[in-house]
């Protein structure tokens, strides 16, 4: 440091440089660390695509594609690459992109194009890079990748401008850079609560500058280097160095955590929202269902109920026993038994109306032997079903495509608005055209030709199979003329006048976490919302399975169809007492209406979505979250968070994860203000203290003061925001996402602690120089060592024992705002000794503290240091005084904290458990 000078003055300029500049250096690298780890663990939510190599569907992610490649495109893919179609059916691409065209482009594989200089737009059987896929499917081969590709080069165009601004221009964007990192130096940059953490931080920086000025003016402006330096400390002391890079850290490793339980974070400010989300809405199938459908029951007007029992392999079609109208029934007898011959155009319709692949994998370990594996599917779960429904009776789609006569002609695709799908096979010998049609009841009874009275057989037979929790598909079917194939391309006309061939009854069970995860939220103040497709009975029973309606508080609003939820208006929604938990038959539109509904009570909430239709409602949720398995590139691209398993559950542990995270964040915001008060109180009421001279003298050295903001608090810091979970994170209701960090109960606590810890210190040194030193304050001794410093020398030891102690203690006893420090956590450490079990648990906090208290001993004790470097000396009696100041401190505080339980203020709501010897808590 430029201000010290003379040899002893040297050893305290290095001491001091080296102190800051180690604070830099692993400020940064851990920053950068940190970064890292985020910038990998984005990389995990990037779509992947589904290639064919070696015969087989692989899933690659797109840097790898190469030229030649042949890639899969379904509805709601992002094109990963430039594609020449090979093969399409009803395929529709959004160009907006490349194109500025807002309706989506039809694309035609059998198109072949002349001409050379055909414009993006009309090249009708090419697929570019980053377009979506909004309908149909295709596949196509791999024509150029990366920086060849159409958007590639518009984005190399882009960097290119860029580089060659001129004139003004080049000036207006220097200045802008700057800017930009000069916000990003000061943390401007980021997410709401860093953004906040950041201000924060820069009126504290103000607040500095305004200190340093006081004790400038305490001196009467005499600045000789001590004062300057003690001035430049004061300032260091409220400055919170750390406080950035602690967040940071903090943050990546939650993120971390976070991908650990399946839930990789695209959006960093969801991070901070999913921790205080109120409502949760959640699909049903595949999320709070396992998505493993099976074909329970088969229903055929005027034949009879089919069922089948006990399937465990869901995937193997000779597993589980079938039984006709409760008589057990042989799967071969199909052809034999007369009867059962109406089961044949439902089979037949099940499987071909169908792009569900169910083989059996080879296990090709030796190329001469192979033997049959695992039973695989590949797929929508509905359609697997319906797959091994049809192989159960040797009736699969590949088997009745081999036996030749029947070619697929017209496909009109599954619509989750429609809710029904169709396809038109054409019979080569018999020459007539086989329409298959399969949906929900509400999507096919309307296109029946059937009579009113047969209508009526029908309901109550849907009502019974859906009240069993059951996704009930209708099947028909209708044949036309060779001669009105072509008209069969105008869906409404293909979609119409069916005949109905039967029901069948799908089961898909809970996830066996689901219940959990739900008792969970409804602990957590959270309401759990199921916003599914399937038929209002179907959904109310999964429902009551998993707990989210509790039969006896369920009330008419409580579960709600889709369509009587949209005709409502705005204000009427508003005026129903609660929004419903079930919402069934719901589609995309119906998702948007929920969300915006919740914001305007003033929740925030989660929504779940893997269509892409289900792009606004994911981006208008406070969190939305896309399925990684089943989701659409399109709805993961929309989302904030992508679920790896697609499980509800993981939810629910990102939830609690989010709750985690802010709570380290309050602690060691907590701890580092507690800091910065108590250091500011002490300084600052010490400037009273004057010597013969008119001098000040500092009750901590400027080293002194360095050393324990950025030696011992940083670590405790840190530690802090690793700190477990507490055990009541699930069980209080959800923090107020308005409110943010700065609660009134942390700056209440900041300040009492703050001024507790600063009079103590303060108390400390006038014990040790007015009480037994006779307030002999010497000369000179902010300088150097000299005769006349020996009270002062020995009082600055114990104010630095003291300080240092206390923030010690502090780590631990914010580790719950309002519990006691020997009674943190009875449910995982329950029994007397839990204290010591619940301060090792965090093994690193564990060890900052320890590496804390073990530091203060050579710091003072090392002869030269102490006296040349530190500016204090080795203590004795004075231990005394530490001691009790840390007595009174833990007193205070756990005062204070039980004063917050007794009167429920804040934390303290509900905090009166105590241990109770079976383990359970009550709260
Ligand atoms: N492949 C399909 N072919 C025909 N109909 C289908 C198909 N898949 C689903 N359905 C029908 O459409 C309804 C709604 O399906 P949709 O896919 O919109 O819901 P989901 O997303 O599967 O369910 P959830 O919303 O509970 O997650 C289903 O209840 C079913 O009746
Ligand atoms: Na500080």
């Amino acid at each position: 440091m430029a201000l010290s000078y003379g040899t002893l003055d040297f050893i305290e300029g290095a001491v001091i440089s080296a102190v800051i500049l180690l604070n830099i250096v692993l400020g940064f690298v851990q920053d950068f660390r940190a970064e890292k780890t985020m910038k990998s663990l984005l990389s995990l939510a990037a779509p992947s695509s589904h290639v064919l190599r070696n015969g087989k569907i692989e899933s690659i992610k797109a840097e790898n594609l190469v030229v030649g490649d042949i890639v899969k495109l379904t509805t709601g893919i992002i094109v990963p690459a430039d594609l020449r179609l090979v093969e399409s059916a009803n395929l529709e691409v959004d160009e907006a992109l490349l194109t500025g065209e807002s309706v989506p482009a039809a694309k035609d594989a059998t198109t072949i194009l002349s001409g050379e200089d055909i414009p993006i737009g009309d090249r009708v059987n090419m697929v570019y890079s980053a377009t979506t896929v909004t309908r149909g499917r295709a596949s196509g081969i791999v024509a150029a990748t990366g920086m060849q590709t159409e958007v590639g080069k518009i984005a190399a165009h882009l960097k290119d401008s860029g580089d060659t601004t001129t004139g003004s221009n080049w000036f207006t964007s220097f200045f802008k850079k700057v800017g930009r990192g000069f916000k990003s130096v000061l943390g401007l940059v980021g997410t709401p609560m860093q953004v906040k953490l950041s201000k924060f931080a820069i009126l504290l920086f103000g607040l500095a500058v305004l200190l340093a000025i006081i004790v400038f003016s305490a001196n009467e402006w005499r600045l000789h280097n001590e004062v300057v330096l003690y001035g430049i400390c004061v300032a260091v002391a409220v400055i919170p160095e750390s406080l950035i890079a602690v967040m940071t850290i903090t943050i990546a490793v939650g993120v971390k955590a976070m991908a650990l339980g399946n839930v990789v974070i695209r959006r960093m400010a969801a991070l901070e929202a999913i921790g205080g989300v109120t409502n949760i809405c959640s699909d049903k199938t595949g999320t709070l269902t396992q998505g493993k459908m099976v074909a329970h029951k088969v229903w055929i007007p005027h034949v009879g109920m089919l069922s089948v029992q006990g399937a465990t392999h869901i995937l193997d079609p000779a597993d589980g026993q079938l039984a006709m109208d409760d008589e057990p029934f042989d799967r071969l007898d199909l052809a034999s038994q007369p009867k059962c011959q109406a089961f044949k155009p439902l089979l037949d319709a099940v499987a071909l109306c169908n792009f569900a692949q169910v083989f059996r994998a080879k296990n090709t370990i030796d190329e001469k032997v192979s033997t049959p594996g695992d039973w695989t599917a590949i797929g929508d779960p509905t359609e697997i079903a319906l797959q091994v429904l049809a192989m159960r009776f040797s009736r699969g789609k590949e088997t009745l495509l081999n036996q030749g006569h029947l070619s697929a002609v017209v496909e009109h695709q599954f619509d989750s608005s429609l809710k029904r799908m169709s396809m038109a096979y054409k019979h080569e010998t018999k020459g007539e055209v086989i329409v298959f049609a399969k949906g929900a009841s509400e999507a096919i009874l309307p296109i029946l030709n059937i009579s009113d009275k047969e209508r009526n057989e029908i309901e109550p037979v849907l009502e019974k199979l859906a009240s069993e929790g059951l996704r009930v598909l209708c099947i028909a079917t209708k044949s036309v003329s060779e001669k009105q194939e072509h008209a069969l391309s105008d869906r409404a006309f293909m979609e119409s006048g069916l005949k109905l061939e039967g029901l069948v009854g799908l089961y898909d069970p809970p996830r066996t976490e689901t219940l959990d995860a739900v008792k969970k939220c409804h602990g957590a103040g959270i309401m759990v919302h199921m916003l599914t497709g399937d038929h209002l009975s179907t959904a109310t029973a999964i429902a009551q399975k998993v707990g989210i309606l509790d039969i006896s508080t369920q009330t008419s609003q409580s579960v709600m169809r889709a369509q009587d939820f949209d005709a409502l208006t705005d204000e009427q929604i508003d005026s129903l007492p609660n929004l419903p938990v079930v919402l069934a038959r719901c589609s995309p539109s119906t998702k948007v209406r929920m969300v915006d509904a919740l914001k305007r009570r003033g929740a925030f909430s989660v929504m779940t979505g893997d269509g892409v239709n289900d792009a606004p409602a994911l981006k208008r949720a406070d969190v939305g979250i896309a399925m990684g398995i089943n989701g659409t590139d399109v709805a993961k691209d929309a989302a904030d968070m992508v679920l790896t398993d697609d499980n509800f559950a993981s939810i629910v542990r990102a939830v609690e994860e989010g709750r985690r995270l802010f709570d380290n964040i309050q602690k060691f915001l907590m701890h580092l203000l507690i800091s910065n008060i108590s250091q500011v109180i002490l300084l600052l009421i010490a400037l009273a203290f004057k010597d013969n001279t008119g001098n000040s003298v500092f009750p901590l050295s400027p080293l002194e003061i360095l050393w324990v903001n950025m030696v011992t608090s940083s670590f405790l810091a840190l530690g802090l925001g690793m700190e477990e979970a507490q055990a009541d994170i699930m069980v209080r209701p959800p923090r107020d996402l308005r409110v943010g960090v700065f609660t009134w109960e942390l700056i209440c606590d900041k300040m009492l602690y703050g001024t507790f810890a600063g009079v103590l210190c303060l108390v400390s040194f006038i014990v040790v120089v007015f009480g037994a030193g006779n307030g002999n304050l010497g000369e000179d001794c902010n300088e150097a060592f000299n005769e006349t410093c020996n009270v002062v020398f020995r009082a600055r030891a114990t104010v630095f024992a003291v300080l240092s102690f206390l923030l010690l203690v502090t780590a631990w006893e914010v580790k719950h705002f309002s519990r006691s420090l020997f009674n943190l956590d009875p449910v995982r450490f329950p029994g007397r000794l839990s204290i010591f079990k619940a301060l090792t648990y965090n093994r690193f906090l564990l060890w900052a503290v320890v590496a804390g208290f073990v530091i203060t001993f050579p710091v003072i004790y090392i002869p030269v240091i102490n006296t040349v470097v530190f500016k204090h000396q080795g203590i004795g009696w004075e231990w005394g005084v530490v001691f009790g100041s840390l007595v009174c401190y833990i007193a205070l505080v756990e005062a204070w904290k039980s004063i917050k339980r007794r009167f429920g203020i804040w934390s303290g709501k509900g905090q009166t458990f105590s241990i109770d010897p079976r383990g359970s808590t009550t709260v």
